[in-house]
């Protein structure tokens, strides 16, 4: 068994692999995309994908709702962790004119680099461990990146936690086999899209109501197909093997004109 994740070593992502590997020993794969790792995932039933899916401030990682859409993998872990930005370089030094990061992180700082480095030059990439590599290799003046990541690539912390409060990140644990798992707390996600007529989304809302589901999310993402069509994606409180929820589904997916069951797993929590 292999866990692949959004690398190098020193991620976020790398921080939720290891919380599911927890001490076993077993091979972590670096990627350089997220669409990397869904492409293991699919393509070897052995390998397991670490990916981001949500973030407290930012919402959600597009390329991972879109990947589940297309991909043939299911959800069968999440991970939840609070995410603490840091402001890193080689040297302990004021002047900074590039700052390398993902997207995502610099938005969770938008705050901080507004009042403090409005003029510097943002330099996205595909992961804040690759920008403190990058940062390391003398190639920008500075990386947001993890407090571990810094001390990986020897960088010295400027600041920090740069970003907005109430930062968390949930991550999925993906595999092609659709092993579902129950735990302590259980979430189900599918994806849906309705026909083009009056009240077509509201009469599938209706049959959650009826069955007394609680929808921790619903987001619409592009269908991809023409312009004004979507899909649904819907995360239900609650494991498929509960009766309400696996006769609620039946309902759906009889009344939906696209229906995918993501998966149903168990949440762990780590918010230190
Ligand atoms: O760049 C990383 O370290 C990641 O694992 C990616 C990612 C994300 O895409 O949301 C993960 C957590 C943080 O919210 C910022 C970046």
């Amino acid at each position: 068994m292999k866990v692949a994740y959004l690398g190098p070593i020193g991620s976020y992502s790398y921080e939720a692999a290891k919380r599911f590997i927890k001490d076993e020993n077993i091979d972590l794969l670096p990627c350089d995309t997220i669409d990397d790792v869904f492409e293991v995932v699919d393509e070897d039933e052995k390998t397991y994908g670490v990916v981001p899916v949500e973030n407290s401030i930012e919402g959600s990682v597009s390329t991972t709702l879109d990947n589940l859409l297309r991909a043939d993998v299911y959800i069968i872990r999440e991970i939840v962790l609070k995410v603490e930005h840091y402001l890193c370089s080689r040297e302990n030094t004021k002047k900074i004119r590039s700052i390398a990061s993902h997207p995502q992180a610099f938005s969770q700082c938008h705050d901080y680099l507004r009042q403090n480095y409005k003029g510097a030059e943002l330099i996205q990439v595909n992961s804040t461990s690759y920008a403190a590599r990058m940062c390391a290799e003398g190639k920008v003046d500075a990386a947001i990146c993890s407090l571990f990541a810094a001390k990986q690539n020897n960088l010295q912390i400027i600041d920090g936690p740069i970003n907005h409060d109430n930062n968390f990140t949930r991550f999925f644990v993906l595999n092609k086999i659709p092993n579902f798992e129950r735990g302590e707390k259980n979430k189900t996600s599918i994806i849906f899209s309705t026909y083009d007529k009056p009240g077509s989304l509201y009469k599938i809302l209706a049959i959650f109501n009826l069955y007394d589901l609680n929808l921790t999310k619903i987001e619409s993402r592009p269908a991809k197909t023409s312009l004004g069509e979507y899909v649904f994606f819907v995360d239900i409180d609650g494991f498929i093997d509960e009766e309400d929820v696996s006769d609620a589904l039946k309902v759906v997916q009889r009344k939906s004109a696209f229906y995918k069951l993501l998966g149903s797993y168990s949440v762990i929590t780590e918010v230190n």
